[in-house]
């Protein structure tokens, strides 16, 4: 039976707001003075592939066990259990929450309601395999008989983000086939993307897990009215369109050959459905024995979680330390800085992983929390960053624990790039933690001529307050078992932290009400007449709109 604790009536969560009393005013420099150690004490390494130093944090030993302390009386390890185990986590949608399953390599039976899932992961993953073979070798051909060049995945939210994300991240790992993401009900995504295609040689995944998403299902339209144009012929539907779903009857009636579609499984969540037939633009891109590895990396991580003591659960600690932030420090957003161009959508990925997941103001018991859950998630690729937002990260009045993630071995060795890149990975989470005081800069200004007297002025604006947290997570390679494992690591991050907060993290309400809306003020739009039905704001927008278009 699922355990439902409010955090903040635990004895640890007691504890640990006395003790944040006790150590707020304690600075990353001071922890470091004390203890010629500290860099070894607050590391990990994973598989010697990831190694994750969390000493730039404002945490002591203490910190740590008392976060540890409420990560037990908040019942995680038995959260842990049900959701490896099959149980219906999520409960308001009463579905199990198995993504673990989808990775499963090691093919321990897994149930839910009574049937071993594994035997239709694996069943998909072989029609995977072979589909992919047969496209990227030119088997497949298209209504005019040539072989396909270009794959257009249709998805948004969790049918795109992630296959977006993995497949650019992997880029090094990509084949010859030209792959391209729709999401957007813009018509604009859709209208570039045709521009640059062959209707003969271009193949269309509808990524859908409802396969009711009213942009997917538009956008997926306009792109069989595009074929059919050139094709003039239903039965070329069959040999451009693969259907990714949970949903036969919608499948169907769109028009599919269900023959044609890859199934997965309502315990399948949107935002943690790259694993699935989701991931067959990964495999269309990749290959399937590279996407065997991202799953690879993701289920070594996943035995990690399961495992690991808890002092030595990367996961774990990665969550707690940012429940410390959140919950007693009050910082509202955290970031996702990777030093790797390929993994540009990394923190755009889990912006939908983390925020739609603990994004949630009523708890387990159905009350409303009277604590901060889910915070804000943003980031963008180092060094870009640098020249954007880290004045504010280095300056600014508010706290905003920052990852950094880098591989230590570029996949484009140009000169010196790699080193350059890398410095500034190194540099930044060195001034974020250590700033640079007053005298600092007051010697910098003498060393270089000037007069105290004359600089007085300047030297606020150039002091580096410090004491400003950072994880950093440097990976050997970023490969696609790296990459997996690195993904699951924040998966199970975000679960972690959904438990202590006592939320459900599976589900997602909050997206329906705007869709609805939506739903009435569509059929307005359809006609020139003024609207009167909405508040005065909405009334207004729509009939200006209507009277420019
Ligand atoms: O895969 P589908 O069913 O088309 O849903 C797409 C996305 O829409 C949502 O906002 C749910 O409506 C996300 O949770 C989901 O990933």
């Amino acid at each position: 039976m699922l355990k439902t604790v409010n955090p903040t009536h635990t004895d640890a969560w007691k504890s640990l707001q006395t003790h944040f009393e006790d150590t707020k005013n304690t600075t990353i420099k001071s922890l470091f003075a004390s203890d010629p150690m500290r860099a070894e004490k607050f590391s990990l390494t994973f598989n010697e592939q990831i190694f994750v130093d969390y000493s730039k944090n404002r945490i002591t030993s203490d910190t740590l066990d008392k976060l540890q302390a409420l990560a037990k009386e908040c019942g995680l390890s038995a959260a842990i259990k049900s959701m490896f185990s099959g149980e219906k986590i999520n409960r308001t949608e009463d579905r199990a929450v198995l993504h673990v399953a989808l990775r499963n390599l090691s093919n321990t039976p897994i149930y839910v309601d009574g049937k071993n899932v594994m035997d239709d992961v694996n069943a998909v993953l072989a029609k995977m395999e072979s589909f992919s073979k047969r496209v990227i070798s030119g088997e497949w051909k298209g209504y005019t008989g040539k072989a396909i060049t270009d794959v257009v995945n249709i998805g948004i939210g969790g049918s795109d983000l992630g296959p977006f994300m993995v497949t650019e991240a992997l880029r090094p790992y990509k084949n010859h086939l030209n792959m391209h993401f729709v999401s957007n009900i813009d018509g604009t995504q859709m209208v570039e993307v045709l521009k640059t295609v062959n209707p003969e040689t271009t193949l269309f995944l509808v990524a859908s897990k409802t396969f009711t998403t009213q942009e997917t299902m538009t956008n997926a339209q306009s792109a069989r009215d595009w074929l059919l144009k050139s094709a003039n012929d239903d039965t070329a539907v069959a040999k451009h369109f693969v259907a990714l779903s949970t949903n036969t009857k919608e499948v169907a009636k769109f028009g599919i050959d269900t023959a044609n579609m890859f199934e997965f499984w309502d315990w399948v969540g949107g935002r943690y459905s790259l694993w699935s037939a989701i991931g067959l633009s990964i495999v269309l891109s990749i290959g399937f024995d590279n996407f065997k590895q991202l799953l690879a990396g993701a289920h070594d991580i996943d035995k990690h979680f399961n495992q690991a003591p808890a002092e030595q659960n990367i996961p774990l600690i990665l969550a707690l330390i940012n429940v410390w932030y959140n919950n007693f420090y009050g910082a509202e957003t955290e970031t996702i800085l990777p030093y790797d161009q390929y993994m540009h959508r990394f923190a755009a990925y889990f912006q939908q992983g983390n925020m739609e997941s603990n994004g949630k103001y009523i708890d387990r018991n159905g009350d409303r929390v009277t604590y901060s859950t889910g915070p804000v998630i943003w980031g963008e690729p180092g060094t870009n960053g640098q020249h954007a937002f880290y004045q504010l990260i280095h300056q600014g009045t508010k706290l905003i624990p920052c990852d950094f993630i880098a591989p230590a071995i570029s996949h484009n060795p140009l000169g010196d790039h790699h080193e350059k890149l890398l410095s500034n990975f190194f540099a930044q989470t060195q001034a974020l933690a250590f700033g640079k005081t007053k005298e600092e800069v007051e010697q910098e200004f003498i060393s270089a001529g000037k007069k105290l007297e004359d600089i007085t002025e300047i030297v606020p604006f150039k002091v580096f307050e410090g004491n400003r947290p950072t994880n950093s997570i440097l990976i050997k390679e970023m490969t696609p078992y790296t990459l997996g494992a690195l993904i699951a690591i924040y998966e199970h991050k975000i679960f972690t932290q959904g438990v202590i907060w006592n939320i459900f993290s599976f589900d997602q309400w909050g997206v329906e009400l705007g869709k609805q809306l939506a739903g009435r003020i569509l059929p307005e739009l359809e006609n020139n007449e003024d609207i009167t039905s909405h508040d005065s704001s909405t009334n207004g927008l729509i009939n200006l709109y209507k009277s420019w278009r």
